[in-house]
């Protein structure tokens, strides 16, 4: 059985330089980058996304967050779509060949989006993580019964370190989806490679 799916979310508040010399060095070994810069504006991610490009991440390893206009203008290899953004269905129907993303919460949520036709779900927050300070995390026994109901790769997110990879690909996850763990870390790439070894060694185990 291949690798489990290391996915990599921006986290907004990184220098644009800072995001692409990271992404340049991490991109050989992740799965796709993530680009969720919900405060920037078009043409903010566009520049963003020029800079990836010019750091030899391949557009068919950048997804965007909402930005359907960006993704298909920069021929890039998919769209995360948040509550606001289009509906899964349109776009999935109008842009066949895009990989359309969302996150869910609940079990419902991963059904309505799987009828939807979404190619992928996040589903979080497993564990406890600053992103969402307040907020109990769902846990690993909901990630299992969401995994096992739907037949779209489901991807682990939220508190992901490379400690409970194990974990999570047990429960069902076809992946991981990690911010932190990565673009704060102090040696990005070496955690990456961290993520990597783990998402390797579970698999063998399904
Ligand atoms: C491009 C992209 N990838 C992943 C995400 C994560 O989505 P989500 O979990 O919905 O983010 P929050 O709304 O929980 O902050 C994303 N937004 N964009
Ligand atoms: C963007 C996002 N969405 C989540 C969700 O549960 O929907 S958790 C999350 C952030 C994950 O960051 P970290 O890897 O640093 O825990
Ligand atoms: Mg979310």
């Amino acid at each position: 059985m291949g690798k489990g799916e290391l996915h990599i979310v921006s986290t907004g508040n990184q220098r644009p330089e800072k995001l692409a010399e990271i992404a340049g060095d991490i991109h050989p070994y992740i799965t796709a980058l993530h680009i969720r810069e919900k405060h920037k504006t078009a043409k903010e991610i566009y520049q963003l996304i020029e800079l990836l490009l010019d750091s030899q991440v391949p557009a068919s390893k950048i997804i965007v967050n909402d930005r359907l206009d960006v993704a298909h203008v920069m021929k890039l290899c998919g769209v995360h779509l948040a509550y606001h953004s289009l509906p899964i269905g349109p776009v999935k129907e109008n842009f066949p060949d895009l990989r359309v993303g969302c996150s869910v919460h609940s079990l419902e949520e991963a059904i309505s989006a799987q009828k939807q036709g979404a190619d992928y779900a996040f589903f979080g927050h497993v564990f406890p993580t600053q992103s969402k300070p307040g907020s109990a995390p769902r846990g690993v026994e909901q990630l299992r019964s969401v995994s096992s109901s739907v037949s779209m790769p489901v991807i682990a997110i939220g508190g992901i370190k490379p400690g409970n990879v194990n974990e999570v690909m047990e429960a069902g996850a076809k992946g991981v989806a990690v911010m932190s763990g990565v673009l704060e870390a102090n040696q990005p790439l070496g955690k990456v490679k961290e993520y990597v070894s783990r998402l390797s060694i579970s698999n063998k185990f399904r």
